[in-house]
């Protein structure tokens, strides 16, 4: 058994990403396979603990004051840094311990592994944060306004599970915008690298076209930006191509952005006409699969008419295979439904969408092969 693990790792860690994101999955086919109906049940009891646990450890630092020191720490050091109750302490720590979020070295001593190390940097702590609101709130709302609702379509923003697990009447973006801090988590959320980015599969250069690279010019308006991690992607990626790369999002949101260099940062409602016309590219990461098809059609509509001939609307969204879908995909798709009514899409679907709104898909790059993250090259249909 030892050296068929040893085996593993050296294949994993000279695999590629597919190869990589294979070798999980075979082996978790493989835990299905051995476990016992009973042990699978368990795992499922337990599923939300090491969460819920990350969550509370994050919440007293705890991953912090591991990671910064370089011995193992006997508890009362921990304890005294914390303020909490020695007993209460101890219990967090050896539960910590035991789904690997730390390294129990010795009675009442531990340390830090690769994995508190990575807890303890505030873009992955900001995004415990947001799993949590997420997984524990949202799903444990879930079968409950599923049995209410009769097991239909969730087709109303306002009427959702997101509403009723948060307690609120708002929608979830501006719920958010009340939120200042679930807010500024969640848009540093969005800023954490995969592992395959999409600008080293989709030809940037190549689809330009014919560019004069005239720096006055709009090349890239990257719509619903967030924090604006895709619009200096394309800056610092292609440092000798000129031209406007604007950033576009809601007010409540740019105000947490500092200058972004090379980025222009212009608050924009995307349900309202696009001001900057003639772009070649109108980028849209995860933002459609947000929206209902309704909702969809008007925020492309107000894009079209600012399109010239060459402009390219690219969707860089999750194209769910027909069959087989990746349970990450699947469980995005729950998560859309949840919060905002909305749903991940098939490419049929995506064809089906956009030619109500006149336009078709010209190219389409699948990035993350497993999780079907893809960019679709999107242009006007000529009549
Ligand atoms: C899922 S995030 C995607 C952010 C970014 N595109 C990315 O992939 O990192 C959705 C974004 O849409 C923005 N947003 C929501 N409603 C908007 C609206 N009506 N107009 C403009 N931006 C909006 C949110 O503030 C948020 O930044």
């Amino acid at each position: 058994m030892d050296s068929i693990a040893i085996q593993i790792k050296q294949l994993a860690s000279s695999a590629d990403e597919t190869g990589r994101r294979y070798i999980l999955d075979t082996l978790t086919e493989l835990q299905w396979q051995v476990e016992t109906p009973y042990d699978t049940l368990m795992r499922f009891k337990m599923m939300s603990g090491p969460l819920v646990i990350a969550r509370i450890a994050a919440d007293l630092g705890l991953f912090k004051i591991l990671a910064r020191s370089e011995q193992c720490l006997e508890l009362d050091q921990i304890v005294q840094e914390t303020g909490g109750a020695e007993s209460m302490i101890r219990r967090l720590l050896r539960t910590m311990a035991s789904f690997s979020l730390i390294e129990e070295v010795g009675v009442d001593r531990f340390t830090a592994n690769a994995m508190t190390r990575l807890w303890a940097e505030p873009v992955h702590e900001a995004h415990l944060h947001v799993s949590f609101e997420m997984s524990i709130r949202l799903g444990g709302a879930l079968p409950d306004f599923l049995a209410e609702h009769g097991y239909q379509d969730v087709t109303h923003r306002r009427d959702t599970v997101f509403q009723k697990a948060f307690q609120t009447d708002l929608l979830a973006f501006d719920y958010m915008a009340t939120q200042p801090d679930l807010l500024k988590s969640f848009q540093q959320t969005m800023g954490i690298k995969r592992v395959v980015d999409w600008l080293s599969v989709f030809p940037f250069e190549a689809a330009l076209g014919d560019w004069d690279n005239e720096v006055d010019r709009p090349l890239f308006v990257d719509i619903g930006g967030g924090f604006g991690h895709q619009s200096t992607g394309v800056r610092r990626r292609f440092p000798q191509i000129s031209g406007r790369v604007i950033l576009q999002d809601l007010e409540a949101s740019l105000k947490h952005v500092k200058d972004l260099e090379g980025v222009e940062i212009m608050p924009y409602d995307f349900f309202t006409p696009q001001p900057v016309k003639g772009s070649r590219f109108y980028y849209l990461r995860m933002i459609l699969h947000d929206y209902t098809d309704d909702d969809c059609l008007r925020i492309l509509n107000n894009i079209i008419p600012a399109m010239d001939e060459h402009s390219r609307i690219l969707i860089d969204d999750i194209v769910l295979p027909d069959t087989g879908a990746h349970w990450q995909a699947t469980m995005e798709d729950i998560s859309m439904m949840a919060v905002h009514a909305a749903k991940e899409r098939t490419r049929r679907e995506w064809e089906e969408l956009l030619a109500r709104a006149g336009l078709q898909i010209k190219e389409l790059y699948t990035y993350i092969p497993i999780l079907s993250n893809s960019v679709l090259v999107v242009e006007k249909i000529l009549k």
